[in-house]
């Protein structure tokens, strides 16, 4: 056996031969010109000869005319001799050598008529290509003796090919280019070589016998008004092969295939039929683009009356008339037909029996466990996150956060899929990049609980352990996506502190100067992210802010952001402000998705169904990829995977918000072991409680305002609750008032819950309220005045001879209490009340406070200069405490019920 190389030689020599010998016989005239000085006639009409080609020049009437003169003559006869001199000397073995390269070079359907294969269905791994695909014969014009030689060109990883047709010679260029396709088609597996077919005059009708292969979707039939589509999707997919194969250490995507000894990305062949003009100048220079930067991408052209130049390799068949033709393979001097075609009916049935095979091997159409690798965390997030979402005709599409494609934005109006795409993301991710190599931290903005599922629930115990947080319900909540944001700055602050020590600047240069370093990539994930910017406000003006400040170094950090929404268009915040947007440069868009894609990318709405534009250039259209998304929602795909992924590693729970449900004291982490009073929980991406501070020392009381009474009456209890947890039974000292009937039982049973624990209490449901407690004692004391208002009128009594009244003993319990460990918790129905019973300056001894239904304008006089921004809502209240806030925090009272 040869080698390759060898056998490559040998062919390129044998060629060589062939042309040598006719440059000689053409150019006898040529060599015979140095000594032909003498005769300037001579010269010309050797030139003349040598420029028309022997065959020509004898037919020609003006080089005719000129022999008739004896001394051109003669120069005639010596041109001839000389030939056929030449000739002599290459024809014996010549042909015969050609023979011999072309069947070694063209092995199978290759090379061998084509009753020898049509029909059969290829085999071929497509490791490498056969450097030869024969496409007809050829003899040399003139010679003495007529041998004919097979001619064969080069194509795939080869070589482009353009074939110009004679007037009225179509249909025999037709049948070449169909014929060579089904070589081409009929040597591989079904599948490796995909066609691409161009026609500036019919949208149907060229090719029709290779029609069939569309089936299987190997062959694509473009619209002839949309060249720039076709050439754009080209040159997108030459740029992605290329980054493959540089991902695989090789320059070229043959040198990949060859390694792996199987065809890892189909070839494609882009037929144009044109009408003999250059294309529009800007078409052109793509079209020259794609021939230069293709051959390395398995992207070969056949180009029919199309002027291509060469700028990379390429073979010409020039028909002269409709049966005969010159080829750039065999040079001037040689005639060259094409092969017979095989007859139409023929063809037609090969192509259906290759797309047929290719359907029936593809056999059921992917689904979400393709998705998967075949072993669960094996990669390594250190340069970027890849995974497949889907498939195109049976190729996996894959996403990438990575340096160049750091966010991306998903677009798709309701029900498109867009959560279904987010879980098959998810998914591919999740299976890939264990807990340490990735964190989650999903958001839905949407009413629903689409991402409830991956967090513990209780149906399903298990968990997704990369997510670190999920957010479900937060529709009303849009401070939590403002939370998850400064989570995010604060993350980013972090990683470029230490990578500011580590002198690097890279998220891969820290994991390398840090090996021990906990550096995951974290993808945040926000579908129906506008609602962040759902107001005129504040929460919008620092989401903008925050959303920039994450985007624009987030790259940098391996922070990456997903964001999904129904309607790109209508963000408002973003037209002002593009960086976001910008820095999105993986866009997807679901179908009928709107501004996702580029003005000009019109390719969702022609989407069907389950289908994504997978878009890593920003949206521009030769960054297309369209691909069939599985279902990742149904029962036994993105569950099973979870709980898989859950029985593999031992992982925390990720922290669930539900903005619908209020959060159980019971179930407060920091209800264990308490510090301080808890009065809710914090909408923070933490989910932790608010907690009081209460030291000894002056001010250090709270107010609850509002009177929303069962938020109010559930804060109390909270206090109540985690204060006596605080403590050990015996070592503190409570009490209890409450003058409202109404809400009698529920505090008396509070009361009856501290005192079966073990606490002292001092419960008072009347004026007994009035006589209040020392500022000091023996033990720390905690008050808890449920309605101060209400019992004023006990309060305000004057008791002779001072005149002094109880209002002003409570005055003085405030201020004096603190420092005593005498704190007290009380509820006031209105800021106005709490003003009276403060009186003037009182307002100093209330450090700390909680309002329910009150506006913020109300709240601004108690909140040390602060303008507090708040539009009360239901089961939200907000905590503001002097001493450590600038703003206050929002809070969701806990449900106190089975605390006790
Ligand atoms: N690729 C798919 N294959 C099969 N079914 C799908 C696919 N994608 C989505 N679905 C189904 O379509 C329905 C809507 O999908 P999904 O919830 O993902 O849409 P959406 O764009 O997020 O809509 P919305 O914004 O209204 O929630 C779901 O019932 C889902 O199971």
């Amino acid at each position: 056996m040869l080698g390759k190389g060898e056998r490559r030689q040998r062919a390129l020599d044998a060629l060589d031969e062939l042309r040598k010998a006719l440059r000689l016989a053409l150019g006898a005239a040529a060599a015979r010109r140095q000594n032909a000085q003498t005769t300037k006639d001579q010269l010309e009409f050797e030139q003349s000869v040598m420029q028309l080609g022997l065959s020509r020049a004898r037919l020609d009437p003006h080089i005719t005319e000129l022999r008739g003169r004896p001394a051109l003559a003669r120069t005639w006869d010596k041109v001839i001799a000389e030939r056929d001199e030449l000739y002599r000397g290459w024809h014996p073995e010549g042909p015969g050598k050609l023979r011999a390269l072309v069947a070694q070079a063209a092995d199978g359907a290759a090379g061998l008529p084509w009753p020898d294969w049509l029909g059969k269905v290829g085999t071929d791994a497509g490791g490498t290509a056969p450097e030869l695909w024969r496409v007809g014969t050829a003899v040399v014009e003139e010679a003495p003796v007529h041998d004919e030689f097979p001619v064969a060109v080069p194509l795939l990883d080869r070589a482009h090919l353009r074939v110009n047709s004679a007037q009225d010679g179509r249909s025999v260029v037709d049948s070449l280019v169909e014929s060579l396709l089904l070589r081409v088609m009929s040597y591989f597996r079904p599948g490796l070589v995909k066609v691409h077919l161009w026609d500036i005059g019919h949208l149907t009708g060229s090719l029709p016998n290779l029609q069939p292969l569309t089936a299987g979707g190997l062959l694509t039939i473009h619209d002839p008004t949309r060249l720039d589509d076709l050439l754009a999707d080209m040159a997108g997919h030459i740029r992605r092969v290329h980054a493959k194969a540089m991902r695989e250490g090789e320059t070229s995507l043959r040198s990949v295939c060859v390694a792996k000894g199987e065809r890892v990305e189909p070839w494609r062949i882009v037929v144009l039929f044109g009408n003999g003009e250059r294309l529009p100048d800007e078409q052109q220079r793509e079209l020259q683009r794609v021939a230069r930067t293709g051959i390395d991408a398995g992207v070969s052209l056949i180009c029919v009356d199309v002027p291509l130049s060469a700028n990379s390799p390429l073979e010409t068949i020039v028909f002269t008339d409709p049966q005969n033709a010159t080829t750039s393979m065999t040079g001037p001097g040689v005639r060259f037909r094409p092969d017979d075609a095989p007859d139409g009916s023929l063809a037609s049935r090969a192509a259906a029996t290759i797309a047929q095979d290719l359907i029936a091997r593809r056999g059921k159409p992917r689904t979400f466990d393709d998705l998967l690798p075949p072993r669960l965390g094996t990669h390594s997030s250190r340069d970027e996150l890849r995974a497949p979402v889907g498939f195109a005709e049976g190729v996996p599409v894959e996403v990438v956060l990575g340096d160049a494609t750091p966010h991306a934005l998903i677009a798709g109006p309701s029900g498109s899929g867009k959560t279904n795409f987010l879980y098959a993301m998810l998914g591919g991710l999740a299976a890939r990049y264990a807990p340490s190599e990735l964190e989650l931290y999903l958001l839905d903005f949407k009413e629903g609980v689409s991402f409830a599922g991956l967090a513990p629930g209780r149906k399903d115990p298990s968990w997704l352990p990369q997510a670190r947080l999920v957010g479900v319900n937060v529709n009303t909540d849009r401070e939590f996506g403002l939370a998850l944001l400064r989570f995010l700055t604060e993350e980013l602050a972090r990683r470029a502190d230490a990578a500011k020590r580590q002198e690097v600047t890279k998220l891969a240069e820290l994991r390398e100067a840090d090996p021990e370093g906990h550096w995951p990539r974290i993808v945040a994930v926000i579908d129906e992210f506008q609602a962040l910017f759902g107001g005129r406000d504040r929460i919008t003006q620092q989401a903008t802010v925050l959303l920039e400040d994450v985007a624009r170094r987030g790259r940098s950090q391996g922070i990456h952001l997903v964001l999904a929404s129904q309607d790109i268009a209508g963000i408002e915040a973003f037209w002002g402000k593009p960086a976001v947007f910008e820095q999105c440069t993986l866009r997807i868009a679901m179908p009928k998705a709107r501004r996702v894609l580029t003005e000009t990318n019109n390719a969702a709405f022609s989407l069907p169904r389950w289908h994504a534009v997978i878009n890593h250039d920003s949206g521009v259209h030769h960054g297309n990829q369209v691909a069939h998304i599985p279902d990742a929602s149904a029962k036994g795909t993105f569950d099973r995977l979870q709980t898989r992924l859950w029985e593999t590693w031992q992982s925390a729970a990720p922290k669930l918000f539900d903005g619908a449900h209020q959060p159980l004291l019971a179930d407060a982490s920091d209800f264990d072991e308490p510090t301080g009073p808890l009065l809710g929980q914090v909408i923070d991406v933490g989910c932790r409680a608010a907690v009081m501070d209460i030291d000894a020392v002056p001010g250090r009381n709270l107010a609850v305002i509002g009177t929303a009474t069962a938020d109010a009456l559930a804060i109390m209890e909270s206090i109540t609750f985690s204060l006596a947890r605080r403590h050990p039974a015996g070592s503190v000292d409570f009490s209890i008032w409450c003058a409202v009937p109404a809400l009698r039982e529920r505090v008396t049973r509070l009361a009856k819950i501290l005192t079966a624990i073990g606490h002292s209490v001092d419960h008072r449901t009347d004026e007994e309220i009035a006589d209040l407690v020392p500022a000091s004692g023996e033990r720390p004391r905690y008050i808890l005045f449920f309605a101060v208002d209400s019992a004023h009128q006990w309060l305000e009594r004057k008791q002779p001879p001072a005149m002094r009244s109880k209002l002003d003993d409570l005055r003085a319990l405030l201020k004096n209490g603190p420092a005593n460990h005498v704190h007290t918790f009380g509820w006031w129905r209105g800021v106005g009340r709490m003003k009276e019973t403060l009186g003037f300056g009182g307002v100093d001894d209330i450090g700390a406070w909680v309002a329910l239904d009150v506006q913020g304008a109300e709240l601004n006089a108690i909140a040390a200069g602060q303008i507090i921004d708040w539009s009360p809502r239901p089961k939200r209240a907000i905590f503001f405490d002097k001493s450590i806030h600038s703003s206050p925090d929002v809070i969701i009272p806990f449900d106190t019920v089975g605390t006790e």
